[in-house]
């Protein structure tokens, strides 16, 4: 394997990476904040246990880590050069590649660095955000938006907020997470956050690598999980991101609380009336073939006038065929509709699949479509009766008014 990336590097002329490189690639190409820019080049640099990722600028000097817009990442074995393979450092030896390791840790430690002190400053920002909001009822509340990459979280939260988030039908279209102010049903203003997607197997590299990004998750007093309701993958993608969740530490009750959002309702639909049309076509199909079948009936009756038993037989074995035959297609059109589920009833589906799924009735769910803008407003509305509760809380509490030490984190911060 590790000599077919040489091999057909040399005879593509192209870098060939593999799915940790091609998603550290995507990473850095979208990365606009110099967060964002630093979370990419830590991630690539984690990713060396093994291997080695070196970037060939335009000038075709190569440098280790901070590799710039345009510059190819070539990852190749750090084992295969120590044993004399072909690799790109010519000369190769074990003590080269200790140099390189130990060129590779310095990096990191620098990258680091740079990394708490953005995530100092991040901090420090929200906890001057919270000192301005001391008053009881003007908290302003974040609900981190989360899913799996390409759901529709940015176009949500765009279409939610009325302002605009670079949205793109390619995977990691946000790279940096971004706050945007929602004002919802009850007058109640709340600040949405449109976060990094997540993808199935996330390399747990990445996941350190982009705790930054994730600490807004970790830090939103609700969150909202955005699904893609057409994809057939959509147990999987479900599954991968509660995972990323747990990986990252969200407290359970927090996954609790949590709304799920199956967006994308409207390409349902547009499947739906598809398979509708293809359904009509089959039956009209069928009943041409239940007529040809029952004029064979007719002959058969006629000349098997004295054996009505089995000719019946016949019949309606026939028909439970053809039932069974119609029943079959409907389920195989449900599931190019939408992998399981039609999106008339979901609660009924939710029940099919047992646990696995929240069902309405949980009060959980919502099913929208970011572009005709339908169950937007039940949404904002679901957020809302999310929210207050705890807010309600806060309002009761004697300490709300009285001078409190900073969070533990905040004087770390501090410190
Ligand atoms: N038909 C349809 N398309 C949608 C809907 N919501 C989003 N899209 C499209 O889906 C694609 C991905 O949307 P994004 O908003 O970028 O998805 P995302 O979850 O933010 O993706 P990442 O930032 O990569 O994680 C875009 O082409 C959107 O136009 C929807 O409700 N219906
Ligand atoms: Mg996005």
């Amino acid at each position: 394997m590790r000599l077919s990336y040489t091999f057909l590097q040399r005879a593509w002329g192209k870098p060939v990476l593999d799915r940790v490189g091609l998603i550290i690639q995507i990473f850095n190409a979208h990365a606009q904040t110099k967060e964002a820019k630093l979370q990419a080049e830590l991630a690539a640099l984690m990713c060396k246990r093994s291997r080695l990722v070196r970037v060939r600028g335009h000038d075709g000097r190569n440098t280790f880590g901070g590799f710039g817009g345009s510059g190819e990442i070539e990852v190749v074995s750090a084992r295969g050069r120590a044993s004399g393979g072909r690799g790109f450092i010519s000369g190769a030896g074990e003590t080269e590649i200790q140099l390189q390791r130990q060129r590779i840790l310095e990096r990191k430690q620098k990258l680091l660095a740079e990394i708490a002190d953005v995530r100092r400053t991040r901090a420090m920002q929200r906890a001057a955000r919270k000192r301005n909001e001391k008053l009881p009822g003007q908290e302003i509340p974040t609900v981190a938006v989360v899913g799996y990459t390409n759901a529709g979280k940015s176009t949500l939260v765009s279409r939610l907020s009325n302002t605009y988030l670079y949205s793109d039908d390619r995977l990691f279209a946000t790279v940096d997470p971004k706050l945007r102010s929602v004002k919802l049903p009850s007058g109640r203003k709340v600040l949405l956050s449109d976060t990094v997607g997540f993808i199935s197997d996330l390399p747990v590299q990445l996941v350190e690598a982009f705790h930054a990004t994730l600490e807004e998750v970790i830090e939103a007093d609700l969150l909202v999980h955005v699904l893609d309701s057409s994809a057939p993958n959509l147990d999987e993608n479900r599954e991968s991101v509660m995972e990323v969740l747990r990986r990252i530490s969200v407290p359970e009750e927090k996954l609790q609380n949590m709304i799920e959002v199956w967006n994308k309702v409207d390409l349902l639909e547009e499947k739906s009336e598809i398979c509708d049309l293809e359904e009509e076509e089959e039956e009209e199909e069928e009943e041409e073939d239940i007529d040809a079948t029952c004029d064979q009936h007719d002959d058969n009756q006629v000349i098997n006038c004295n054996d009505s038993g089995d000719l019946e037989e016949e019949i309606n074995h026939d028909h439970s065929d053809d039932e069974q035959e119609s029943r079959l297609s409907f389920d195989e059109c449900s599931n190019t509709v939408n992998g399981h589920f039609t999106g008339e009833d979901v609660t009924a589906i939710a029940a099919d699949n047992g646990s696995k799924f929240q069902s309405k009735s949980s009060g959980l769910l919502v099913e929208t479509s970011a572009v005709t803008g339908v169950g937007l407003q039940q949404l904002l509305e679901l957020i809302d009766s999310k929210l207050k509760p705890c807010r309600a809380v806060e309002r009761i509490s004697f300490f709300h008014s009285k001078w409190r030490p900073p969070r533990r984190e905040d004087s770390d911060i501090a410190v």
